[in-house]
């Protein structure tokens, strides 16, 4: 393929369109007259300061015309542009400029100092030729055109080289997945020493005849007036649209001239998508990378939200490929978008099979979607800019009273991602004063806004630091929660818990519907822990359930991992947390730690929720608050439990004492009233065995293999049954739930379920209970719940 000169082309077709805006000067330029800039910018190039083809020709400048029309300029006589980063120290930019030695820096204004520092020749960018160079005609798709430094994992700056082709094939992708024409205005604010203040959409908004606005800096307000006035097309990372969402401006601006958004650098929040959508402005994921052109993946606008955090499917120009073959691995890319290779080859990105080696992993849904999950290289992504804590270590290391350092990113509200350095002291060390040892030698979004120190870094065996203790992993997922899919985990179950098979009684309860069994959102939990940390050994500590999730509900699962801790968080659409949960988590041959949950049995659970009798969904909500007061009423457990009879119990078969109102549908019993007296101590048991088909039923239904063990939430499923059928009124839910599973039950081994009332408090229609699972003598799990039974009826002189 050969590769027109646009400005020329466009000067020819178009001459008196407005192909650049400038939003420094105010000025506008039209094809004609940029193709005129761009050719006088190459006579000055070529005849005033001696640059030769295949020179490089360095930019040092803010967001301005001039740049773009450089980059026009060095494809006319030959020269590779290299724009750099402004954000940069002068001793980073020193390590490029060492890498590509430019034949001549080119710096606006503001920049020139820096320039100068950098030594070389050094000229004011923006200054025209006498006479002007005519367009390229036709270049070969191979050749160069400019290059973009990119950090790495080894803390050396690489120059990914940029073809000719590769900007028309990304303009065949991104141009097409948005429908791109001459009658767009794209503004153009991420900067153009990245592939994207090049590539989205500068470039393609040429190829196609459009305007391109070329936005100096990130000034949010001027942005809203451009997006309210002309602008038909815009791309931002996410941090610019949470900078949009806050400015004062946001509410009263009229964007509905704006038909495209999309957003690339990083993964936009789901909160703030959801925001913005509400807003009518549906921002579109995209990703993509500098050795990429940029564009792989962009989100069909139409599965913008009900895809949140996909990065969609791979544009027509691309290939993709997740190594190992499966639906999850590094996320391979193939095509004619692809960068021939670095500067110098300075590195190799390519398998040997010729795929590029993207250093993410991504995982493929079965509609064909793609979704980031991790990183194979040790990177992390602040407001869009890629860090690399190797570099940032090299620094470090370099402070006299640092011994040791190690750098990651951790979630930022505002950048998505910041860095915290963890650091090993040797004597005396100021957080502040390393932050500002770093801002001389690193660009600022660099420096790492924390620094945490400790006596040592976690090392593996071999010496090798664990970063994966230092820094949290979060992950989320979604599911939808049908009627279905938990009737039949009840089933698989054996419960007969009504509030959660029956929907005609539950819907007469105060929970107001089918309520998901809670152990099968724990279920979802751990099938969707176990996709994101394969072969990781992983138990429960705590499970809370705050509020229902009802038949049909979107959920999404949140999780955090920090070393060794799991901690996730299920949420409603609407916000509303239904479950919380808190585990540990050990790859490789690291053990679990002692779960702390143990207690003694009998115990209250101490932190008791704040339950009001209110409406289903405000006793819901309240009953998340974590921190509520301790355990004050109610009966204690000591002395009044007394001894269960003991008696053998069949498959299947309950055993429970006193006067227990039993069987769905119970009701208010009349044994109720009489039964909070005498309640606590009491005990019922059940025995189930679970087959190995029940075991295959559960992988089916839940996604979570459960190898050959039963797995915990059936166990403990067995609980819920209990509860759900043993006290008056039943129709119980879950709020809390403790366990410690000691061992494990195999199919085919009878598990004995025991509940015990440890404590009541009628007022509240609250039920703490101790759990014990065994097979045989073997203890398999023991732990503590915490139920609220709306149905009570209060005992007499109780007050609510
Ligand atoms: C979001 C931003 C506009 C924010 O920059 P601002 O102009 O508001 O900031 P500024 O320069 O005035 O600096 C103000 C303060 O913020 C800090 N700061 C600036 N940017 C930062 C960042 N990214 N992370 C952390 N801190 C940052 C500065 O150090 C400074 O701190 P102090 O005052 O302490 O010194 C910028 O970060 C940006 O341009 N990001 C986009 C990068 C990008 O183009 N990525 C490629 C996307 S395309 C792509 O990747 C391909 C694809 O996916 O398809």
């Amino acid at each position: 393929m050969k590769v027109p000169d646009l400005l020329a082309a466009r000067a020819g077709l178009s001459p008196d369109t407005v192909a650049l805006v400038d939003t420094l000067s105010g000025r506008e330029f039209s094809y004609a007259q940029a193709h005129d800039r761009a050719g006088r910018t190459a006579w000055r190039l070529r005849e005033e300061l001696g640059v030769r083809p295949g020179d490089r020709v360095a930019v040092l400048s803010g967001n301005r015309v001039e740049v773009i029309e450089t980059l026009f300029a060095c494809g006319r006589i030959g020269a590779l542009m290299v724009p750099l980063n402004w954000r940069l120290s002068v001793s980073e930019l020193a390590g490029i400029a060492e890498d590509c030695a430019p034949a001549v820096l080119l710096a606006d204004e503001t920049h020139l100092a820096a320039a100068q520092r950098l030594g070389g020749k050094v000229a004011v960018l923006g200054e025209l030729g006498e006479g002007g160079v005519a367009g390229w005609g036709f270049r070969d798709e191979h050749d160069p055109w400019y290059l973009l430094y990119t950090s790495g994992t080894t803390g050396r700056p690489k120059g990914v080289i940029n073809t000719f082709g590769m900007a028309v094939v990304n303009h065949l992708n991104i141009g097409t997945a948005i429908g791109l024409t001459g009658a767009d205005t794209t503004l153009n604010a991420l900067p153009t020493f990245h592939t994207g203040g090049i590539n989205l959409y500068t470039l393609p908004t040429l190829m196609v005849g459009g305007t391109a606005v070329i936005q100096h800096e990130f000034d949010p307000g001027q942005i809203l007036e451009l997006l309210s006035s002309r602008v038909t097309a815009f791309f931002g990372v996410p941090t610019m649209y949470q900078l949009l969402r806050d400015h004062p401006g946001f509410a009263a601006a009229d964007l509905s001239g704006v038909r495209s958004w999309a957003c690339g650098g990083s993964p936009m929040p789901v909160p703030l998508l959801t925001e913005l959508a509400a807003r009518g402005v549906t921002v579109r994921q995209g990703m993509g990378m500098t050795e990429t052109g940029p564009t792989v993946f962009l989100l069909d606008e139409a599965n913008a939200l009900v895809k949140a955090g996909s990065v969609g499917r791979p544009q027509a120009f691309v290939e993709v490929r997740l190594d190992g073959g499966g639906t999850e691995g590094e996320l391979l890319i193939r095509g004619p978008g692809v960068t021939p290779g670095y500067w110098n080859a300075v590195a190799d990105p390519f398998t040997e099979d010729g795929w590029l080696r993207s250093g993410d992993v991504a995982r493929r849904d079965a509609d064909g979607d793609y979704t980031i999950v991790d990183r194979v290289k040790d990177m992390y992504i602040s407001g869009g800019e890629n860090v690399y804590p190797a570099e940032v270590e090299q620094v470090l290391h370099t402070h006299p009273s640092i011994a040791e350092a190690a750098v990651v990113g951790v979630p930022d509200e505002r950048w998505g991602e910041v860095g915290k350095a963890v650091v090993v002291p040797r004597g005396p060390a100021d957080a502040a004063e390393i932050r500002s040892f770093c801002r001389e030698r690193l660009a600022g979004y660099k420096v790492p806004k924390h620094v945490e120190f400790v006596a040592e870094l976690p090392r593996n065996a071999s010496g090798k630091i664990l970063k994966n203790r230092l820094r949290p992993v979060t992950w989320t997922e979604e599911f939808v929660v049908r009627q279905e899919d938990f009737t039949a985990f009840a089933d698989l179950s054996g419960d007969d818990n009504p509030i959660h098979v029956d929907p005609d009684y539950a819907a007469t309860t105060v929970f107001g519907g089918t309520v998901a069994h809670g152990m099968f959102i724990y279920a979802l939990i751990r099938s969707a822990v176990r996709r994101h940390h394969q072969g990781a050994a992983f138990a429960v500590t705590s499970l809370m359930f705050p509020a229902p999730t009802r038949a049909g509900e979107r959920v999404t699962v949140s999780a955090t991992v920090l070393g060794d801790a799991i901690e996730a968080t299920v949420t409603r659409t609407d916000g509303t947390t239904v479950c919380t949960f808190t585990g540990t988590l050990a790859t490789g041959t690291r053990r679990l730690s002692p779960n702390p949950s143990t207690r003694t049995p009998g115990m209250p659970l101490s932190e008791e929720p704040q339950i009001s009798e209110g409406s289903p969904s405000s006793a819901g909500s309240r009953a998340s608050a974590s921190g509520g007061s301790p355990f004050s009423e109610g009966p204690s457990v000591s002395g009044a439990a007394p001894v269960s009879e003991g008696a053998p119990v069949s498959e299947g078969a309950r055993v429970s004492e006193g006067a227990v109102v039993s069987g769905k549908g119970g009701g208010e019993g009349s044994g109720a009233v009489g039964w909070w007296a005498g309640a606590v101590g009491r005990r019922a048991g059940l025995q189930r065995t679970f087959t190995v088909d029940d075991l295959t039923a559960y992988a089916r239904l839940t996604g979570d293999d459960p190898a050959h063990a039963v797995p915990e939430s059936l166990i403990a499923g067995l609980f819920s049954t209990l509860l759900g059928t043993d006290l008056p009124g039943n129709g119980t839910m879950y709020l809390k739930q403790e366990m410690t599973f000691t061992d494990s039950a195999r199919p085919g081994e009878a598990i004995g379920a025991e509940v015990t009332i440890s404590a009541v408090r009628p007022g509240k229609a609250l039920v703490n209970l101790h759990t014990v699972a065994s097979v045989g003598e073997r203890v398999v799990c023991e732990g503590e719940a915490l139920v609220m039974a709306r149905q009570f009826t209060p005992h007499q002189g109780e007050t609510s």
